[in-house]
């Protein structure tokens, strides 16, 4: 390895796991560092694909950070909300809303969540080619920007494409036909998040019932969520019932979203996930969280591959006609301006619905 000399930052210390038994989603883990060989991609491919159809979630480990890499990833989160003012956060607030991108930040008090209450989390968000985007960044980031840069390509071309030719093989596609759609150094949207939630009033826990952040599915193709120890996250099993993500030291939550779920047809699910107050030992902290959230290139246009026999056999499920399908762009446009802002149409007691670009989507109380 170069020798390297990194910036001195302050250490982000999580709080420690939890030690209640908490009723944990079932999820598969996938060995990424075996999905160097054919053989070792071929093996990968069936249990990959059945995580992706039934949970829609699953975790990779072994993806080449070590535990100290791992550590620093969290240290470098930390900054845009620890290190930064708040009247600088202000000055790169992203104009989400307007321009359907969350470049910059998201501060907090921007989403309604329940009952008037609005959530207390912020996020940061960076193009992934960091210095190649003319997106400014704040003066405490600026000596690790290389460092993002080094994150949003390892999870780029270390996990992103490896799974996705897994998930390819799992379609019975050529291997390479999603990495196809997810040039790095394409036009699109695929973005680095540094994320911060706040412990909340009791006020706000009760006319919210503890939920941080609504069910939802992600817009993308495939979310990299690294795995930290404040146990919030919850999935909607496929039996309806709400189950714990339970933290892996240095492991990779991932899942698909609803670019997958359209590009696949419906056989991979966008699966809809929540954050929630955590359990009563890890109250009080905050939560610092880093993801990769991927895209297909922008001009991709969300229809499936007829082509793929796994498709065929499986049954081909569209949410709108092929005629009417958005692209990439028109996707994430209108899902980032209209999340947590727009009128929601009330269903039931527990989904509500709003309509983009002619497809239905839910959010989940
Ligand atoms: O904070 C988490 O664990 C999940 C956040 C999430 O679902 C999102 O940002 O889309
Ligand atoms: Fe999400």
């Amino acid at each position: 390895m170069p020798a390297t000399t990194f910036s001195s930052i302050p250490h982000y210390e999580p709080a420690p796991p939890t030690h209640e038994e908490l009723e944990w989603a079932d999820i598969p883990i996938i060995d990424i560092s075996k999905a160097g060989t054919p053989e070792g991609r071929a093996e990968l491919a069936p249990p990959a694909r059945d995580a992706m159809r039934t949970q829609g979630f699953l975790y990779i480990i072994n993806h080449g950070y070590t535990q100290t890499q791992n550590e620093r990833v969290f240290d470098i989160a930390d900054l845009p909300f620890a290190q930064v003012p708040e009247e600088e956060k202000r000055l790169f607030a992203g104009d989400i809303k307007k321009t359907g991108s969350y470049r910059g930040y998201k501060l907090r008090n921007y989403w309604h969540i329940d009952n008037g209450v609005h959530d207390q989390l912020e996020h940061y968000n960076l193009h992934r080619a960091i210095d190649q985007q003319n997106q400014q960044h704040p003066k405490a980031l600026q000596p690790v920007l290389p460092e993002i840069r080094a994150f949003a390509e390892h999870n780029h071309h270390n996990v992103l494409h490896p799974l996705l030719r897994l998930l390819a093989l799992g379609m019975e596609l050529p291997e390479d036909a999603l990495v196809e759609q997810h040039g790095f150094d394409s036009k699109g949207e695929t973005y680095v998040r540094f994320m911060k939630y706040y412990p909340r009033t009791d006020d706000e826990e009760i006319k919210t019932k503890n939920v941080w952040l609504k069910g939802h599915t992600d817009f993308g193709t495939i979310t990299i969520l690294w795995s930290q120890p404040v146990s919030a996250l919850q999935i909607l099993s496929p039996d309806g019932k709400w189950r714990w993500v339970k933290h892996i030291p240095n492991a990779l939550v991932v899942n698909a979203g609803d670019a997958m779920e359209f590009l696949s047809g419906g056989f991979y699910k966008a699966t809809i996930h929540r954050v929630v107050q955590p359990p009563a030992d890890q109250r009080g902290h905050t939560r610092v969280g880093a993801f990769y959230f991927a895209m297909t290139d922008d001009d991709v246009r969300l229809i499936p591959f007829t082509e793929s026999a796994a498709l065929q056999r499986a049954g081909i499920v569209r949410r709108c006609d092929d005629a009417d399908a958005p692209t990439m762009e028109q996707w994430r446009r209108g899902r980032t301006s209209a999340y947590g802002q727009s009128e929601l149409k009330k269903k039931d007691e527990v989904v509500e619905e709003e309509v983009i670009n002619g497809v239905v989507v839910k959010h989940y109380n």
